[in-house]
């Protein structure tokens, strides 16, 4: 698959509008263009009136740049002014003519001279609230989370949304071109928290459409299952005294009475049977509508925090798989890296141990790293400009050096030997890493992408492959410099005596993990996978601070309206 640097030309549009990228973003800068005749649409990011002129920079998230345009008064019907203020929307015909010299670049580009304004959608600059006037300033990437709706006119959010868009084809890529399936997972279970997070949504059920029925309900309530074993033996009683009739040849008009009677109780019966069916009426009620929970999956059911298992039971019939999809766990913390829906890639190999998990592992980080650096060298310098220097050599890092790969054991030693930094929370054998342990790997002390493996198996799920010293599986965690934690993963426990025992000890039932332990019944195979954190990764990229930023609709503790 070839990247998406251009689009095509042509598109579907009445208008014949052409993209904004369609113009700036070729080598010339668009000069090549002069002459033509173009249709664009967008929204106005500055504007300035002249005298009887309007000069706008109108982007249409296409690209990080803006065309120039030049509007003459005598072809807008509405005022001038009312053009110039950000967020204006402008659909225009007009013709491309070069533009004057930039002293900086030393290159002309060039600009649209409006001949017609189709369309105008005009901003309130004062109550808008990506104005920026004299009395407004412009708001922080904190503030702006309050306005979800309003955020993606931000140069910040379309490039981290062009960005994701360019993961999102990369990981296809790079997972198609190697031969993985893809597979869509479940986003509904009643096997819960694999993960062993404790953090699990559980799934309600609520029917509306129920209400008039749970009314009716109210006042007609259900038949007790004495009222129904009763009607049941009836029922039995008057077959056999019809059947008695029939066979001892009564006359036909006894035998027509006792059918008749039959006929009735057994419609009474029917009555009664069709009513103990109505069972959502007698669950509890939510705001009017009909809670229905615990009897639709007839078990309580969870959102899944990650496709792994399912994704499992197609790796170990189809070879090589992968899922991208949301991922929902209650996440509880408020860190700079959690969410509580966010995206995960995960791919699931047959016939791999934990080295060609890992291979496949920074692979796929290199490719997606090398992605961007060759399709995305505008927004990846949008975030170099703005929020983040070193973004464009952290990737160029990723692609060039290997990743360093240490034991769990060997990570441990490295910190604790650790004089010049005070930990917040101590190192020793046995604990789970937090970020400031993971970034002193990465950022400190080796200064790239680690990969550390092994990890103690009290802290690990009992799904990993215990390891011969019976103290450590094989797990691993990839850590990248800025994020720390991007990726976590593990060859899995294959041998079904070891998974009977593992579960056992995690103090489970084997009941529920009976379709788990037929993997392994029948025809196990060593396989392994890993999750990358989408976002993780976009936080990497853009070196943006938070990962609420980087996602078009975030989810955390007391937020997810829209
Ligand atoms: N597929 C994976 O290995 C990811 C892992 N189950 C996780 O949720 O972190």
């Amino acid at each position: 698959m070839a990247a998406p640097t251009q689009p095509e030309t042509t598109n579907f549009s009445s208008s014949g509008r052409v993209l904004i990228k369609n113009i700036v973003c070729r080598s010339d800068g668009g000069i090549g263009l002069v002459g033509e005749k173009v249709s664009v649409g967008g929204w106005v990011k500055n504007g300035k009136q002249q005298g009887s002129f309007a000069f706008l920079e109108l982007n249409d998230g296409s690209c990080p740049s803006n065309l120039q345009v030049v509007v003459d008064s005598s072809v807008v019907a509405a005022n001038l002014v009312q053009i110039v203020h950000t967020g204006t929307s402008l659909l225009l015909e007009g013709e491309l003519k070069k533009g004057a010299l930039d002293h900086g670049t030393k290159h002309s580009f060039v600009e649209l001279h409006v001949k017609k304004v189709i369309d105008v959608g005009i901003v309130d600059p004062v109550n808008y609230a990506l104005s920026e006037t004299d009395s407004k300033q412009k708001l922080t990437l904190e503030s702006l989370r309050d306005y979800v709706h309003l955020r993606p006119r931000t140069n910040t959010m379309s490039a981290v949304c062009r960005l994701r868009n360019a993961l999102t084809y990369a990981t296809h890529t790079f997972f198609q071109k190697h031969g993985f399936l893809h597979v869509h997972t479940p986003i509904i279970t009643t096997t819960s928290d694999w993960e062993g997070s404790g953090e699990v949504i559980q799934v309600t059920t609520l029917f509306s459409e129920n209400e008039k029925l749970a009314k009716e309900m109210k006042e007609n309530p259900l038949p007790s299952e004495d009222e129904l074993d009763a009607a049941k033996l009836l029922v039995k009683v008057k077959r056999e005294a019809a059947s008695q009739l029939i066979l001892s040849n009564a006359n036909k008009n006894e035998i027509s009475i006792a059918v008749s009677k039959l006929a009735i109780s057994m419609e009474k019966l029917t009555k009664l049977e069709e009513r103990t069916a109505y069972k959502p009426s007698l669950l509890p009620q939510k705001d009017g509508m009909i809670d229905y929970s615990s009897d639709f999956f007839s078990r309580p059911a969870f959102l899944v925090g990650s496709g792994q298992v399912q994704l499992e039971t197609f790796a170990c019939a189809l070879s090589n798989v992968y899922t991208f999809g949301p991922t929902l766990r209650a996440e509880k913390s408020q860190s700079f890296r959690h969410l509580a829906e966010f995206w995960m890639v995960e791919p699931e190999m047959a016939f791999a141990d934990l080295e060609d998990n890992m291979n496949y592992a920074e692979a796929y980080v290199k490719f997606l790293s090398q992605w961007l650096l060759d399709n995305c060298l505008d927004d990846m310098q949008f975030m170099v400009n703005n929020y983040d220097k070193t973004a464009i050599d952290r990737l160029k890092l990723v692609t060039s050096t290997p990743f360093e790969r240490i034991t769990y054991t060997e990570a441990v030693k490295l910190l604790e030997s650790v004089t010049e930094k005070k930990f917040e929370n101590m190192v020793e054998w046995g604990i789970n890493f937090d970020s400031e342990h993971e970034r002193y790997l990465t950022d400190v002390i080796f200064k790239k992408p680690v990969i550390v493996y092994n990890y103690p198996k009290g802290i690990k799920e009992f799904h990993m492959r215990i390891n011969d010293d019976m103290k450590t599986v094989a797990n691993m965690d990839v850590l990248v410099p800025k994020v720390g934690e991007l990726i976590g993963g593990g060859q899995r426990e294959e041998r079904y005596d070891v998974m009977e025992k593992r579960i056992l000890e995690s103090g489970s039932a084997l009941d529920p993990y009976q379709w788990y332990l037929d993997l392994r019944r029948y025809g196990t195979v060593k396989h392994s996978g890993f999750g990358l954190g989408f976002e993780r990764m976009v936080l990497f990229a853009t070196g943006l601070d938070n990962i609420r930023d980087v996602i078009p609709f975030p989810r955390y503790p007391g937020r997810a309206d829209l």
